[in-house]
């Protein structure tokens, strides 16, 4: 039974879904150094922002097949070496949406109204209400800055709340904006118009110190600043110095450069800034939405099934996956056959896809492709995962095509290998029972499904070699259980395709190379 370890507090829905096919142990306060010790044992890891995956934790995982984050940032796992391992890395990217937009509408009231310094006061038994006169934030300009998932629904919100919008997003089309009431502007322009801002951006290279001393003096005095985001996208040394000389009004942070934040100038500060402890996600329902969502995905990883929200391997969301489902199994043989025709070392894959496939959706066909070329060299090491890694590593390349224009069946896919022994292609294509064909060799036509043991000749398409061939296989004690030949002239040269039931035995391949007629013969196991 496969071992699953939740290292952080995860809601008990998730465990149940992950007891059904694992043994689950839920340890949330494991050191990083226990941690180090006991993660060889784990098929699969469970976290939150509390563990960091490092990539001496994902080197020790010998076992590891996947790490699920229950929420969206997956900045404490280090992706580039999962991929490198083949583990595959899957968040929850909706489940806390509503709790972490909410979260920072509320900090934007409680840092307006200054209700917790005013909640503190009244606890310690004073009345002061004129110390706590707050601003109001109707027909107040708001900046949002990253109009994903969380931004739009902090718009739409704030909107109705009587603000008044501009957004600051780079990727975002100004149509999109303009749905959510939004301005699109440049962030310069957002940092002097707006009374407050608010970041709902991941923290990327671009986005550290995004707001540091140069940004913060570009804001009004009166401005306000919430971050729900990430920690490190504000200067914190910079917000302090800026809080205390009254540069600007006032800020509310829910996550630090550093967590659990220690000690900090921020900590000293008074009614002008309000500081919660990473609570954005922390509600009742979106710990069950996360919970299970990630859960669900380490359970199918675990039974051997695509993940819906993996963040490591490219364009398989959970509709694409249904409809390329089906192609992958397809992609994969082809590469391991051409592989396996193509033999030495491959240095070129060009793969194109045609028909129905011919889209952009159809990426991660390219991949399995991949990952069936490789299994030749690395087995089971290779998966969906690292292969592009493992490719490039081993300087294949890949050359992508699409040609929707051709239709001979819905959808099909050719794949052609160059390597140091010469270059080979195969066709394939599912035919309407759902079955795996191969369509054509080196550019001959046949329609075979493949089969475990099979043999492939070039032959000069001449009276009486098939005959020689089915003889020396019999002679060998090998039984034919299906034989095509595909040629493109009569009398030219032609392909032979038979389906075994053995293995041929060692030296059946020089023997068969030396029949008069032969130019080519290959083995492949599939
Ligand atoms: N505080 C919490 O507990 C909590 C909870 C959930 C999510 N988060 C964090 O909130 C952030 C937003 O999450 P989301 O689900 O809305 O993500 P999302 O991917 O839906 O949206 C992010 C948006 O940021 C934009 N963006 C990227 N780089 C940018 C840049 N340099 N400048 C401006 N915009 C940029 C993207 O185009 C995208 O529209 C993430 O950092 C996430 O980790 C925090
Ligand atoms: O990225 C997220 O989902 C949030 O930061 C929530 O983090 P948490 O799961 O540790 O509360």
């Amino acid at each position: 039974m496969s071992k699953v370890l939740v290292s952080d507090s995860i809601d008990q829905a998730g465990i149940d879904i992950l007891s059904q096919v694992a043994e689950v142990n839920f340890n949330p306060n494991v050191s990083p150094e226990e941690l180090l010790t006991i993660i060889p044992d784990y098929d699969a890891l469970m976290i939150r922002s509390g563990t960091r995956v490092t990539q001496e934790v994902i080197e020790a995982g010998k076992q590891l097949k996947i790490i699920g984050r229950a929420g969206v940032g997956v900045d404490n796992v280090d992706i580039p070496a999962a991929t490198r391992h083949g583990i595959v890395v899957v968040n929850s990217p909706e489940g806390n949406t509503i709790a972490a937009a909410e979260h920072a509408l509320a900090m934007m009231l409680a840092l307006s109204r200054h209700i917790s310094d005013a909640n503190q006061s009244v606890k310690s038994n004073k009345w002061q209400r004129k110390l706590f006169i707050g601003t109001e934030v109707y027909k107040k300009n708001l900046g949002v800055v990253g109009l994903g998932k969380i931004g739009s629904h902090v718009a739409t919100v704030a909107r109705a709340m009587g603000m008044k919008l501009l957004a600051y997003d780079p990727f975002i089309s100004v149509e999109r904006a303009e749905q959510l009431g939004c301005r699109l502007v440049e962030m310069d322009l957002l940092l002097r118009e707006s009374d407050y801002i608010t970041l709902h951006i991941p923290k990327t290279p671009d986005t550290t110190h995004l707001i540091n001393d140069e940004a913060i003096a570009k804001m009004k005095p009166t401005a306000r600043i919430i971050n729900c985001s990430r920690g490190g996208i504000i200067d914190e040394e910079a917000l302090a110095k800026a809080l205390k000389e009254g540069q600007i009004a006032g800020a509310a942070l829910d996550v630090y450069e550093s967590e659990p934040l220690g000690e900090s100038p921020l900590r000293e500060l008074g009614k002008e800034i309000v500081l919660t402890p990473h609570l954005g996600a922390s509600t009742a329902e979106a710990q069950v939405n996360v919970a299970v969502d990630v859960a669900e995905q380490i359970r199918d990883v675990l039974l051997g099934l695509p993940a819906r929200s993996a963040v490591n391997i490219p364009g398989l969301s959970p509709n694409v996956i249904e409809k390329l489902r089906p192609y992958m199994e397809l992609a994969e043989t082809l590469g391991n056959l051409v592989a396996q025709l193509a033999g030495g070392r491959i240095e070129l894959l060009d793969v194109r896809l045609q028909g129905e496939l011919a889209t952009n959706e159809s990426q991660p066909l390219v991949v399995a492709a991949l990952k069936g070329l490789l299994s030749q060299a690395l087995r089971e090491r290779v998966n969906y995962v690292n292969a592009s890694i493992e490719a490039k590593e081993r300087g294949i390349r890949v050359i992508e095509t699409r040609d929707a224009s051709m239709r001979d069946y819905s959808g099909s896919l050719h794949l052609s290998a160059t390597g140091s022994m010469g270059k080979h292609s195969v066709t394939g294509a599912l035919l309407n029972d759902g079955e795996i064909h191969i369509t054509s060799i080196d550019e001959f036509p046949i329609n075979v499904p493949p089969t475990h043991y099979m043999l492939f000749t070039v032959h000069r398409d001449m009276p009486g070699i098939i005959g020689k061939i089915g003889s020396l296989l019999g002679s060998f004690n090998v039984n034919i259980a299906s034989m095509q030949v595909g040629r493109k002239i009569v009398r030219g040269d032609a392909v032979m395709v038979l389906s075994l039931d053995d293995p041929l035995p060692e030296g059946v391949l020089t023997e068969i190379m030396k029949v008069p007629g032969i130019r080519d013969a290959h083995t492949v196991t599939l």
